[in-house]
């Protein structure tokens, strides 16, 4: 009898076979032959790695410390699995430094502990119990047997006390999703379910660690792409890659801290609150970690993709425009206000298009100075931080300049009041050009290009326009910015991880052109998926 996945993947072939799609997205390089969600079973010990063995032993002495070279094959035993003298049988060790737990398990045929402490035999035949040793010993080892040790060499045992045990679960039940699954729900049973969970089941370091191995080992530059609805926790989970691969590669949290404060610089410029998100992101980011030969990271750098521009000029209910903007306006010191001509959020029509001025539980202010920090941190000087403020001042008066009547044949012109003189000395050009540029538009006649006066729509998609334009040239500067701050003057050579962020799948009352892009970019990762993942699974 087949299983429903097995059906999936026959029902997915035969349509594959009968209609092959025109528009095949390019092919995948061929697949890393370890497993993605499982890290490589052995890995060398981290430098600091020292497990300090302590042992009561057998004739009731004191605690003893076994140290030198000993130890150190010890704790690569630990680490693995090894067969005893025999071969016949695998040994279990679970022996974990950061945890006081440790897992005693008989071998078959070995009822006998009559050589240990006269507790120990309490545990009865063919049972497994768990050892909290807490108490005794940070971290050590239990043997039941001194006559046939565990561990070669080693005579110490430890004596335990049947009150100290607890029973431990069979090995089926061991690393289940649920806890509620677990027979025995003490303590240590969790602990050690944990810890079996996080090697079983898909994990975002998991999934970096594999990325880097695959890098380190194979030479092969590495793409991790983070996908999910809206919402779903993409860019978190983006951060805790990048946390993972910045102490892989040994940044000591420099690199990774320098990557948080330019992110802080793009979360304020490109994320927004939607109806899904109060913080989201709002263009797509590829982000590359680059490391030299031997594996250490020589610096990052980021690449950003559409960025959703409509919503600078239009808002939806209960959504808002970019963060950027209820900052600047919140937070922009009274030197700078004055100078730009800066309002409150209330005053500019872009923003009020929505009741959300505000997020609940976010301090815009605050974040304000923040941005500030972030920017001095990315070495944009004081006067490049206010060109760039003085740009959104603009796009913000822009949305203010309204349009009259000119004419009977509904041409309209640009008003020179407020909105219009501060917008045109932000931008730098006299009130009258801006009028003119706002008011007409130009068409092409045979060769020459023709300017024609604009009716109030055609005035109102020119000046939305030139708003957008302004603000996608500042987000992309404000990248390069960050990019050549991040590189330092290096150039990266080496090798790579890149990880992918996109905006999430979304499908809101009212949908635009960017959720066309950004449900099309989504659909063709899904493809991606589909043809690429089930195909090499089948095979
Ligand atoms: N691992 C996590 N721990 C705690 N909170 C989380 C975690 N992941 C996500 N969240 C919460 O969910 C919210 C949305 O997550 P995130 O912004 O990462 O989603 P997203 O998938 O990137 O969404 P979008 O596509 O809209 O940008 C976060 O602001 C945070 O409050």
């Amino acid at each position: 009898m087949k299983s429903s996945l097995e059906e999936m993947l026959e029902a997915l072939r035969r349509r594959d076979e009968e209609e092959k799609p025109k528009d095949l997205p390019p092919t995948l390089p061929s697949r890393p032959t370890s497993k993605a969600r499982l890290p490589s079973a052995r890995r060398s010990l981290p430098t600091n790695f020292k497990v300090i063995l302590s042992v009561e032993n057998g004739s009731g002495g004191g605690l003893s410390k076994l140290e030198g070279r000993e130890e150190t094959e010890r704790n690569e035993e630990e680490l693995g699995e090894k067969r005893d003298g025999s071969g016949s049988q695998k040994m279990r060790k679970d022996v974990n430094v950061g945890s006081p737990y440790y897992l005693v398990q008989r071998k078959k045929g070995e009822d006998k502990v009559s050589d240990v402490g006269a507790d120990v035999k309490e545990i009865g035949k063919g049972k497994t119990n768990w050892k909290p040793l807490r108490s005794l010993l940070r971290s050590s080892w239990v043997t039941r047997t001194a006559a046939k040790p565990l561990y070669r060499g080693q005579n110490h045992v430890v004596k335990v006390s049947a009150s100290d045990l607890l029973p431990a679960n069979p090995e089926i039940l061991e690393g289940v999703n649920d806890l509620v699954q677990l027979g025995y729900l003490n303590e240590p049973s969790i602990l050690h379910n944990l810890k079996e969970k996080a090697t079983n089941i898909p994990h975002v370091f998991a999934i970096a660690d594999t990325a880097y191995n695959e890098m380190m080992n194979g030479g092969v530059n590495q793409s991790i792409i983070i996908s999910g609805e809206s919402g779903a926790g993409k860019t978190e989970t983006v951060k805790f890659t990048m946390q993972y691969l910045s102490a892989l590669g040994g940044s000591n949290g420099g690199i990774e801290s320098k990557i948080l404060e330019t992110h802080f610089i793009l979360e304020a410029f490109g994320n927004a609150k939607t109806s899904r998100n109060d913080n989201s992101t709002r263009f797509g980011k590829l982000s590359k970690i680059h490391f030299t030969k031997l594996g250490k990271i020589s610096g990052p750098s980021i690449q950003t993709f559409l960025l959703e521009k409509s919503r600078v000029v239009h808002v939806a209910a209960g959504e808002r425009s970019y963060h950027i903007f209820y900052q600047f306006c919140a937070g922009a010191p009274p030197a700078l206000r004055e100078r730009l001509n800066i309002k409150t959020t209330k005053e500019y029509n872009y923003l009020i298009q929505s009741d959300n001025l505000v997020i609940n539980g976010v301090d815009d202010t605050q974040k304000f100075h923040k941005l500030v920090e972030a920017l001095d941190i990315a070495q944009i000087c004081k006067e490049r931080q206010e060109q760039a403020f003085a740009m959104l001042a603009a796009v913000l008066w822009l949305g203010n300049i309204s349009f009259q009547l000119i004419d009977n044949e509904h041409h309209v012109e640009a008003l020179a009041d407020e909105a219009l003189t501060s917008a045109a000395r932000l931008m730098g050009c006299a009130p009258h050009e801006l009028m003119q540029a706002l008011s007409t538009h130009r068409i092409r006649a045979a060769k020459d290009n023709i300017a024609k006066k604009s009716t109030f729509q055609q005035a109102i998609d020119t000046r939305d326009a030139l708003a957008k334009f302004i603000y996608a040239s500042l987000f992309d500067w404000l990248v390069e910015q960050i990019n050549k701050s991040l590189a330092g003057g290096k150039r990266y050579v080496d090798r790579s991880i890149s990880i992918l962020d996109i905006y999430g799948f979304e499908s809101f009352k009212k949908n635009s052109f960017e959720q066309f892009c950004i449900n099309y970019t989504n659909e063709r990762l899904q493809q991606h998926f589909n043809q690429h993942l089930f195909k090499l699974e089948q095979e």
